[in-house]
């Protein structure tokens, strides 16, 4: 291999391979001026429909070759932004959106896209595939038809206790110091008044007279008081909601009670078909819920390998239990990247913990270069309000401090009464606290330590680390990265850097997954091994959509060639 650094020839020697005849036509057919554009949803709908087609056929293969050499595909929304505030202020955190009854239509859909959905997330705990396989649809259908470049997560069930679906109620009132059955037994008709089922089997026989019953973390609190069989009869001491499929845990003297529920599967028979489902589906993330070692994580993987014919669904650990905290290293090691699910966490350690566990998965995740989501309640207020409380205002300034990738949506999106104002939210607060932290020069204090396995791994690193460095020193525009595994470009994302990261690659899914990870831009564009073609190529149809101009100085990387090269756009 060669390791070259070196600066790029004299403008004059890019010139002559630019305008070609072809470009011209492409770019009067393709530009047009965003300032004068009100909305950003006009922006996107002036595509080239040509170019919008070229997204569902997939990479190279497919297409003709003229019109595959000849385009270059990006989120339209991100086209829009790129050129109304210039790439300093893109938005570098990533947003996750749970999909649900409030989202799910095609306008819906349609609303959190252009307000800077990158990801949709379908929790397989409700509704029916049938219905899941809808948002799948129309997500797939918004991509091709608007383009973007939304990807798909899907979110597995897991196997932790819980509630049953209250048999079609969509939430039951518990008031109190009323008794309520908590029962294992299997109902075939509809059922009893004040009756919960309970899904694992050991229930009634593991708790204690005298445990505590908690619903979803805390929302609503029972004692229990008599076993009878099957039944467990329980007095509520902290009156609330009861709602569908809620998470039960319990507690005796102060601590989880976690007995014979600790051998529950992590992935269950219904999960596994769930996991098909995602995989025939071809979504793009597989999130694994209560995940506890590493051992479930490699097993999936290679279930998917061996499954999926471009294997390429990465998987999420979500960090969401004690020993998923314990092992947290190792887990995070063999997945694709991981979740900080606070809402389940908060309700296995006590809550003045949930903020350090955190900070330490939103460090592991960057120190192993794997991308980390922070979920649940960062908004939850919006589910009913159209504002935001200050504290969840400062709570999400602190995930985005903490640079983690992305943020998450739950309720507020998928069930609440303003799912764009809260998109709004987490676009907003993103924003600020990525100027301010530019302004004010917080350069990383966190040591990255080395990761590659192979020497020539550990070369990329070293590429990407110092070509971050040299573009924040030289205050360079952008950051262009051609990679075909995407690697590359979650090594630059790792490094935090001030400028955003253009990231060419050549098929769409690698392509929608970069769309999770920090300050990535994706775009899919076919390429070459000759880093001068390519990047002659990516200026031409760049300026020619107007997202660079002469002038704009640029690193470029590319894990064909593992060199970095520092030019002005001719
Ligand atoms: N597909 C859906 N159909 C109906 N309601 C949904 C759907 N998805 C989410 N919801 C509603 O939105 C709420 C929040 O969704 P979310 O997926 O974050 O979480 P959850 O049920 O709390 O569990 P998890 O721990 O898996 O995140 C749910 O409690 C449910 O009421
Ligand atoms: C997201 C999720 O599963 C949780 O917070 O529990
Ligand atoms: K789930
Ligand atoms: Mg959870």
């Amino acid at each position: 291999m060669s390791l070259r650094l070196f600066t790029a020839p004299p403008l004059s020697r890019f010139t002559h391979l630019f305008p070609t005849p072809h470009h011209h036509h492409q770019s009067s057919k393709l530009s047009f001026h965003p300032r004068t554009q009100p909305t950003l949803l006009r922006a996107s709908s002036s595509r080239s429909p040509e170019l919008l087609i070229s997204d569902n056929n997939g990479a190279g293969p497919g297409l003709s070759a003229s019109a595959d050499l000849s385009s270059i595909e990006v989120d339209a929304v991100t086209e829009a932004e790129l050129k109304e505030n210039g790439f300093r202020s893109t938005r570098r955190t990533k947003l996750v959106c749970t999909i649900g009854p409030a989202t799910c239509g095609f306008e819906q859909l349609e609303a959190l896209a252009v307000g800077g959905m990158n990801v949709a997330r379908i929790n397989m705990c409700h509704g029916t595939r049938e219905w899941h396989k809808d948002v799948i649809d129309r997500v797939r259908r918004l991509n091709i038809e608007k383009g973007f470049a939304v990807a798909v997560m899907m979110d597995t069930e897991g196997s932790e206790i819980h509630m049953g679906d209250l048999g079609g109620a969509s939430s039951a009132k518990a008031e109190d110091g009323e008794v309520w059955t908590f029962s294992v037994r299997a109902f075939d008709s509809t059922l009893p008044e004040r009756t919960i089922n309970v899904n694992y089997e050991g229930f009634a026989e593991d708790v204690k007279v005298g445990d505590d019953l908690l619903v979803d973390g805390g929302m609503v609190r029972f004692e229990v008081i008599e076993k009878l069989g099957p039944d467990v009869k329980c007095r509520c001491t902290d009156p609330g909601l009861l709602l569908p499929r809620a998470n039960l845990t319990f507690w005796r003297n102060g601590s989880l009670v976690r007995e014979r529920n600790a051998m529950l599967p992590t992935i269950s028979s219904k999960d596994w078909l769930d996991i098909d489902f995602g995989i025939a589906e071809g979504v793009d993330f597989i999130a694994i819920s209560f995940v506890k070692s590493a051992e479930v994580i490699n097993h999936l993987k290679s279930y998917i390998a061996a499954r999926s014919r471009d294997s390429d669904i990465s998987v999420i650990a979500k960090i969401e239990s004690i020993d998923s905290l314990k092992n947290l290293e190792e887990i995070i090691q063999a997945s694709d990247g991981a979740m900080v699910a606070r809402g389940d966490l908060g309700a296995q350690i006590p809550l003045e913990q949930v903020p350090a566990a955190q900070q330490r998965i939103v460090q592991v995740c960057r120190q192993m270069n794997k991308p980390v989501i922070v979920a649940s309640q960062l908004l939850e207020s919006m589910i009913e309000y159209p504002t935001p409380t200050r504290a969840e205002v400062a709570d999400v300034s602190e995930a985005v401090r903490q640079r983690s990738d992305a943020l998450m949506l739950s309720g507020e999106s998928a069930m609440g009464q303003f799912p764009d104002k809260a998109l709004t939210v987490l676009r907003t607060v993103s924003l600020r606290i990525e100027r301010w932290w530019r302004e004010q020069k917080r350069y990383e204090a966190m040591v990255l330590p080395s990761i590659g396995a192979s020497f020539s791994e550990k070369i990329s690193e070293e590429i990407c680390n110092s070509a971050a460095k040299m573009a924040n020193n030289l205050e360079v525009d952008a950051l262009f990265v051609y990679t075909k595994t995407g690697h590359m470009a979650s090594l630059l994302s790792r490094c935090r850097p001030d400028c955003p990261i253009f990231a060419f690659t050549t098929t769409p899914s690698v392509r929608r997954r970069l769309n999770l990870q920090w300050g990535l831009i994706p775009f899919r564009l076919s390429f070459s091994d000759d880093m001068e073609t390519n990047l002659n190529k990516t200026f031409a149809l760049l300026k020619a959509r107007n997202l660079i101009k002469s002038g704009d100085l640029v690193i470029a990387v590319s894990d064909m060639l593992q060199s970095i090269q520092v030019m002005n756009v001719p």
